[in-house]
């Protein structure tokens, strides 16, 4: 596509930079980028300020009136599926930058987080290109005749803000369907996690896509990028992926100019495990919804309802799974779990577990740190941890922890299962583990969450209703709740007689 945009890219071992209407920019700016398994400085990375921000939006609105703006969604499809090659011609690297920035294992960084980057921007360039709108042949009461059809326009200028937890993956998620609808972006990865990013940029460089249609900016949120965005009079939509507070925050500093807002935030979630359940799959199905990148995905399960009558057996099935994870390097294929995300993180996960020992809680296992001896005692690992015999009503029990931790209490019946899970300020995600296909029914309309699996967890469509209630978030993603979102539809009457 454009010629103009050709241009050494920086490499990744040197200062990660921002990337804006084409160029890769260094605001002089720079802050460390750390290794959670050892503590390690991996890079530093470039923040930016307000003045690069403004040129982001910039850049963004030129592309918008240029080249970007005028390509077909035909166009827009071929080069999002040119950016997927680009992820998956350069795979390795992108797992090796996911897995230094956050510990996670190879396993998940080569399973999960690489290949949804690259799958994303497919689905969502073939959705985008196969999509319709609407028309209506009008007869009025007066005898007047009209045909109504809607076009879709984009938004505008988004701002993409992503956390740290699953990087590229969620990142990527609402960029591909912003980007393929034809918005212009501006991406904010979490300061914790901006090398996928970055290579993202090199990608898009490389893809050809126009200059300013992706832009890349790092830095932190208040006072800094992520607030910079929120705030912009130049950005028509903010999407969000985040803590409850933070989606909060960025709702406040977007209410001047009445943006468009897409928020996926916190989950307290739960799993109801019925006695009629597969008990095995059951305790395999809940040891991955708890421990799964260390029980750092917003779908993670932290509270678990166990009929009575199996309770003893499943609370030691489990401790099972948890004390058999490997907990491990990273690069290792066998390790099941790295590190948190950074010191900071395992300082609040590390509060938990002392204030699930102030509330009363049993340690069925974990509640530490592991010792390693050698450089890994000085990264960000904690314990899985399964507690018991908390009530309902302790703080352990109402917050999100965001870690390898889960809460497990018994029920006696169906009503009371529903009650408990549905106790809950969040509304994210909820697992019911059963055979009864009549009860699976019955159950499953009543929590009250956007999401529900049976007999499963985290088995994902991307073309499905993805979203929370409560404090979870506002508005769903996927498939064509996306385009919808990233999408003005503009209806057009004509007057036929
Ligand atoms: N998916 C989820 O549900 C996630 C939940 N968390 C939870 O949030 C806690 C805090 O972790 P953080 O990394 O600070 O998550 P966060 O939700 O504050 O940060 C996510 C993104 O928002 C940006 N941000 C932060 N404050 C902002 C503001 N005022 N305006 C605009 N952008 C802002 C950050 O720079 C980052 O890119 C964690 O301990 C964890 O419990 C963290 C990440 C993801
Ligand atoms: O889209 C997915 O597959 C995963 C989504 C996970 C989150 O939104 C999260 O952890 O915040």
């Amino acid at each position: 596509m454009s010629a103009s945009n050709k241009q050494a890219t920086p490499h990744l071992g040197g200062v990660l930079q921002n990337y804006i209407g084409g160029r890769f920019v260094d605001s002089g700016q720079h802050f460390a980028n750390v290794n959670p398994v050892d503590g390690s400085e991996i890079n530093k990375v470039s923040e930016a300020t307000l003045s690069l921000v403004d040129e982001a939006v910039v850049a963004a609105k030129a592309a918008l009136a240029g080249e970007w703006g005028q390509l077909s969604d035909n166009e827009r499809s071929v080069l999002m599926h040119k950016v997927a090659d680009g992820i998956e011609a350069r795979f390795d690297e992108f797992v090796a930058a996911e897995m230094a920035d956050t510990g996670k294992s190879l396993w998940q960084a080569s399973n999960i987080d690489i290949p949804r980057g690259a799958a994303n921007f497919r689905v969502f360039a073939d959705l985008a290109k196969a999509r319709s709108g609407e028309c209506f042949k009008t007869d009025t009461a007066d005898g007047q005749q009209a045909l109504n059809y809607s076009v879709n326009k984009p938004l505008g200028v988004v701002a993409v803000i992503a956390p740290w937890n699953l990087p590229l993956l969620l990142l990527t998620w609402k960029l591909a369907p912003a980007m393929a609808v034809g918005n212009a972006v501006i991406a904010k990865p979490s300061e914790d996690t901006p090398a996928t990013a970055t290579l993202l940029a090199e990608v898009m460089h490389e893809a050809g896509v126009p200059a300013g249609a992706f832009n890349l900016v790092h830095g932190f949120g208040p006072n800094s990028a992520g607030e910079f965005l929120s705030q912009h009079s130049g950005i028509d939509a903010v999407t969000f992926t985040g803590e409850s507070g933070t989606g909060s925050a960025i709702m406040k500093a977007a209410a001047d100019n009445v943006k468009a807002l897409s928020f996926e935030l916190g989950g307290k979630n739960a799993a109801i495990i019925f006695d009629d359940a597969d008990f095995e799959a059951a305790v395999a199905g809940t040891a991955k919804s708890v421990f799964t990148n260390g029980g750092q995905v917003c779908l993670c399960t932290e509270r678990v309802y166990v009929q009575r009558s199996i309770f003893d057996k499943f609370v030691a099935a489990l401790k099972e799974k948890a004390e058999a994870l490997r907990i491990d390097w990273p690069e290792d294929a066998s390790t099941d779990m790295g590190p948190l995300i950074s010191h900071k993180h395992q300082q609040k996960v590390l509060s938990y577990y002392q204030l699930a020992k102030e509330e009363g809680a049993t340690f069925i296992t974990g509640g530490g740190v592991p010792s390693f001896g050698d450089k890994r005692d000085q990264g960000a690992f904690v314990e899985p941890t399964i507690i018991t015999g908390l009530p309902e009503t302790a703080r352990c029990i109402k917050e999100e922890v965001f870690g390898p931790i889960c809460h497990i209490a018994p029920f006696d019946t169906e009503a009371e299962a529903v009650a408990m899970a549905n106790d809950s300020e969040y509304g994210l995600a909820a697992t019911v583990w059963t055979t009864n296909l009549q009860r699976a029914h019955r159950v499953a309309p009543q929590m009250e969450t956007g999401i529900v699996w049976v007999n499963t967890w985290y088995l994902r469509d991307l073309r499905t209703p993805f979203g929370g209630v409560k404090l979870s978030g506002i508005g769903r993603e996927g498939g064509a709740h996306s385009l919808s979102f990233y999408s003005e539809p503009m209806n057009i009457c004509i007057k036929l007689n």
